[in-house]
């Protein structure tokens, strides 16, 4: 794998952190506006675009991957398979890999981004391009990390390079602590209230939270990004983090570098939000919601299907019940994570409280299996998307929550906070 090299002539005013990463990567200096032909260190391709993307390389550029270790192909949107035309295409995708020698990651092993982070396929000043939007989640450790299209995906495979137009930059810089119940998830949807739907398009979405955040939750942050329109979400390598990884001093930052906006967003005075259908930035405080009865909740997904989102999970719903009109659909982001939740507990606390359990994917998240809505029903999800439609029927209405709200909205089976529900003792 390439490591961004040293040698670098060196900017003449202060660089955002898209700016630095896409100067070093590109070798040539380059500001907000300017085009850049970067190297491409990871290039990512879901089983839903796997059979495009294998015909514009075969087809259309008559090529194979310049460099296979960098490519990863990961079967996780419909996974396992739901009808015959979603296994065939799997299946190609499984003979591709195996004829080209890039990386595959089955059925199981878990959602593209969640997986990639656990490889180590992602890591800080990297470019990573995913052929799914929610490619910003890797700004979680500082990686550019951005979604194209099949042929641009297919062009990076071919190339080992892409080309991008830098983005502008919107600083986001986050103070105080967040308060007991109240997780990243709702400080993402705050930003993204406050950002708006379309408020950073094209936008380069710069983190700056010092030591807070667990990189699953800068992972939560960075995947939100795209909801507000942006091309990449990075966070400010800080906390553990530093620990995780080794972090480039060029990354960060300069002082006085040029941002479009800056938003400050205060954590202590969050309390837990909750998106309303059917956009993401129709962000509410959960109080003025709860008691709205719920058909399904949904605990999972790249945004909130990690082990700490389990655990919030768990901790609500231990000796608790699921709602009789009420089903809870818990599906693990990863394997890695299913098998953490599983020696630790988690999953029979889950499981005993009345959750169905489904395998490591994307699950029923944009509505082609495992838990599709019927006209009328009520969803609330701990996912990234509450478009009409989005979960199955187009009369279907979707709420977007953390993990804690999630649960506690199962017991319930009406939206409702974590503190609504009786605390059982251990
Ligand atoms: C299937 C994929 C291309 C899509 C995306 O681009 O994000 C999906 O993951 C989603 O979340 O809507
Ligand atoms: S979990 Fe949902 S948002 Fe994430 S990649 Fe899968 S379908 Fe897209």
């Amino acid at each position: 794998m390439s490591s961004p090299d040293t040698a670098f002539p060196q900017p003449h005013r202060p660089q955002t952190m898209a700016e630095k990463i896409l100067s070093r990567r590109g070798r040539q200096t380059v500001y907000a506006g300017d085009l850049a032909v970067v190297e491409v260190d990871q290039v990512m391709v879901v089983d839903s675009i796997a059979q495009s993307f294998i015909q514009r390389m075969q087809q259309d550029l008559n090529a194979v991957p310049k460099y296979p270790e960098r490519v990863s192909i990961v079967v996780d949107h419909v996974a396992p398979a739901s009808t015959v035309s979603v296994a065939q295409a799997q299946k190609e995708a499984r003979e591709y890999a195996a004829a080209t020698g890039v990386r595959l990651f089955d059925v199981g092993r878990g959602i593209c981004h969640q997986v990639l982070m656990e490889e180590g396929l992602a890591r800080p000043g990297w470019i990573v391009l995913g052929s799914d939007s929610h490619s910003t989640t890797y700004g979680a450790v500082a990686a550019f990390g951005t979604g194209m299209g099949a042929t641009d995906i297919a062009l990076a495979a071919a190339s080992g390079k892409t080309w991008l137009r830098v983005p502008e930059s919107v600083k986001v810089t986050f103070t105080g602590e967040l308060r007991p119940g109240v997780s990243a998830k709702d400080a993402a949807l705050e930003m993204i209230r406050q950002l708006g739907a379309d408020g950073a398009t094209y936008m380069s979405i710069e983190m700056h939270a010092g030591d807070r955040f667990t990189r699953g939750e800068r992972m939560t942050l960075a995947n939100l990004c795209v909801e507000a329109g942006a091309k990449t979400g990075l966070v400010v390598p800080g906390g553990e983090i530093l620990d995780l990884y080794d972090v480039p001093a060029w990354v960060y930052p300069d002082e006085g570098a040029t941002y479009v906006r800056e938003v400050v967003l205060d954590l202590s005075s969050l309390a837990p939000r909750m998106s309303a259908p059917s956009e993401v930035d129709n962000v509410h405080d959960v109080a003025d919601l709860r008691g709205l009865r719920v058909d399904q909740v949904f605990i999972g997904t790249c945004t909130n299907g990690r082990i700490e989102d389990l655990h919030a999970a768990a901790e609500v719903l231990r000796g608790q019940r699921v709602a009789a009109h009420t089903r809870l659909l818990v599906i693990p982001a990863s394997s890695q994570v299913m098998e953490s939740a599983l020696q630790d507990g988690t999953l029979l606390t889950l499981m005993q409280a009345g959750a169905v359990l489904g395998t490591p994917g994307c699950g029923p998240c944009m509505g082609r299996h495992q838990g599709v809505l019927a006209p009328g029903e009520v969803c609330v999800s701990t996912s990234n998307r509450n478009f009409i439609g989005r979960m199955g029927d187009k009369d279907a209405r979707i709420y977007l929550a953390s993990p804690a709200v999630a649960a506690a909205t199962a017991i319930r089976g009406e939206i409702a906070l974590p503190e609504d529900v009786r605390p059982v003792s251990a």
